[in-house]
């Protein structure tokens, strides 16, 4: 059974459609990148799978249950968690209140300390600056902030919305780093958009090509590399 099942997902907004009968699955442990121009449906993807952005048609299946008409909490709760574009973190609020907000939820406290631990000891950083606020942070340390905040709901899939964006190429060397390390040692299963396809080659994995809320490919990242200067020409818009 997949972790995860999208199937015919449509997502309009008014009379536009964003995201047009858009089907795929992805294997437990698998690590996929959604890539494509502006425009092209990847956020409002990872928005529908969520509950953020409802659906006008399709279904998301989780292990085999289905996800849609759920709360995006009632989601969260089932170990879905999302990290969302821009990192909306709580700027005027410590790293560590920042960690602690969604764990509400939560009813098993000592696995909260628990993963609250895991956090710190992947992200030593994060703990050495957990009495600061989240707004004197780095833009890396942000973005690791905003990662680590939904690994505190203890997901077993995660959602990753462009965790690249605004930060220089060696930072986001290294939020991959942990993002990677991360996925092995919790057994994740990640979905990632990632708008460079050169940058999902490098770091590995399966890849999902959008153009116009439509999926136009589906294939090995690194084999997408090498065809960078066609999907230049094909989208009009730098891979
Ligand atoms: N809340 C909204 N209301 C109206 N239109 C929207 C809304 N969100 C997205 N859109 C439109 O839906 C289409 C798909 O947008 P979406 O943000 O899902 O694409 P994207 O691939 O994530 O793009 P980007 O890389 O720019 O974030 C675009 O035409 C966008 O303008």
């Amino acid at each position: 059974m997949s972790k995860l099942g999208v199937h015919d997902l449509s997502v309009r907004y008014g009379k536009l459609t964003a995201l047009s009968d858009v089907s795929f699955t992805v294997a437990e442990g698998e690590r996929l990148f959604i890539s494509g121009p502006n425009g092209a449906g990847k956020s409002s993807l990872l928005g529908a799978i969520s509950g953020a952005v409802r659906a006008a048609h399709g279904r998301v299946e989780m292990d085999g249950d289905i996800l849609s008409g759920h709360s995006p909490e009632g989601i969260a709760r089932r170990g879905l968690s999302m990290v969302p574009e821009g990192r909306r973190i709580f700027r005027a609020l410590s790293v560590q209140e920042n960690l602690m907000v969604g764990t509400g939820l939560r009813r098993d406290r000592a696995a909260v300390a628990d993963d609250l631990a895991t956090v710190y000891a992947a992200f030593p950083i994060l703990h050495d600056r957990r009495h600061a606020n989240a707004g004197a942070l780095s833009g890396g340390q942000q973005q690791m902030l905003a990662i680590s905040r939904a690994l505190m709901t203890n997901p077993k899939l995660m959602l990753v919305d462009e965790p690249s964006l605004g930060l220089a190429p060696k930072v986001v060397d290294e939020v991959y780093d942990r993002l990677v390390a991360l996925q092995a040692q919790r057994g994740l299963t990640l979905v990632i958009v990632e708008q460079s396809s050169a940058r999902a080659a490098r770091v590995g994995g399966r890849m999902l090509l959008m153009r116009g809320g439509r999926v136009v490919a589906d294939g090995d990242a690194a084999s997408f590399a090498a065809h960078d200067l066609l999907s230049e020409a094909y989208f009009g818009d730098p891979a």
